[in-house]
């Protein structure tokens, strides 16, 4: 599905949550959606879903506005950091429910789910610890296979193992059937391979949106003494400069295999250090 972000704002009384937002998400990919907290991720998150309405500007999704238009939230499923779920409902309600909700609900996998984490389908919902609670949003969010899946920071409370295992589902998953999924997370290290593009959000504005193969390839970082340094990146597009000790480490903006090529000590930066670069507060 088409997703157009069209000069979006939200506004909470004095706060711009989100300024003046533009940009397309063309079909079927997996985007990762990052910034430092407070840049208006969920927010934007909640406005796609159709939870909550914008202030200004709008998103399309193949032409129609979500809020209020159930025929197409059914294709969008939004499973948040926590508090997903009614609190009485048995985890068996929970997906009866969700099955009903989405046309697309794949009965099989929820089961093989369920198994994987080990969830007790009679327990309710207030009984299960953190780490169940989100395993049962990743099953609802991976089952209901809706063409626009958003996942924020979906997994507190589950150790690295039972993350891990999520990643490797989700993208067997995805392998087997595209769709869009949309994935928000401070854990910028495990997840980054995943994403096939990267969108950063910082202070409610844009500040990014590449394509996840084109920024491991095209930024990196060189050191050397300052003057090396200064010299070298006097013709090019700096991200970030660093300073310690007489020596100088530069974020750069170029190809990766050619600044290699001239021997010079460089390296990819992981996406994490990219996204702290290009938020970094000034002042800070
Ligand atoms: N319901 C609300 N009422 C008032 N202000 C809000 C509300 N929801 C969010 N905000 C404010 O809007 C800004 C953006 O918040 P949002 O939750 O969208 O950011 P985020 O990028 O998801 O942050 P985090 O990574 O910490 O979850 C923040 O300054 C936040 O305090």
């Amino acid at each position: 599905m088409k997703i157009e972000v069209k000069e979006l704002s939200k506004k909470y009384k004095e706060k711009d949550a989100l300024k003046n937002i533009s940009f397309t998400l063309e079909g079927p990919k997996i985007y990762g959606l990052l910034g430092r907290n407070g840049a208006g991720k969920t927010t934007f998150m909640e406005i796609l879903a159709g939870q909550i309405l914008e202030t200004n500007g709008q998103i399309l999704i193949d032409g129609e506005t979500p809020f209020d238009n159930q025929q197409l939230t059914e294709s969008i499923c939004l499973i948040k950091e926590g508090q997903n779920f009614k609190k009485d409902l048995k985890v068996k309600n929970v997906l009866k429910i969700y099955s009903y909700f989405y046309p697309t609900w794949d009965e099989k996998l929820a089961d093989e789910l369920i198994q994987e984490y080990n969830l007790n389908l009679n327990a309710k919902v207030k009984t299960l610890s953190k780490g169940m609670e989100s395993a049962l949003g990743i099953i609802v969010g991976l089952a209901s296979k809706a063409p626009i899946t958003i996942f924020d920071e979906p997994y507190i409370g589950l150790d690295a193992a039972a993350r891990k295992r999520f990643y490797e589902i989700l993208l067997e998953e995805y392998e087997t059937e595209k769709r869009t999924i949309i994935f928000s997370t401070h854990l910028i290290d495990e997840v980054s391979l995943l994403f096939e593009e990267v969108i950063i959000f910082q202070e409610g504005s844009l500040v990014l949106k590449e394509e996840a193969d084109i920024l491991r390839n095209n930024t990196y970082a060189i050191s050397g003494t300052i003057p090396e340094v200064e010299a070298y990146v006097e013709d090019k597009e700096v991200i970030q400069k660093k300073q310690l000790a007489g020596m100088m480490t530069a974020y750069v903006y170029g190809n990766l295999q050619e600044a290699k090529s001239q021997g010079l000590d460089v390296e990819g930066i992981p996406i994490q250090d990219l996204m702290i670069y290009l938020t970094e507060r000034k002042g800070a």
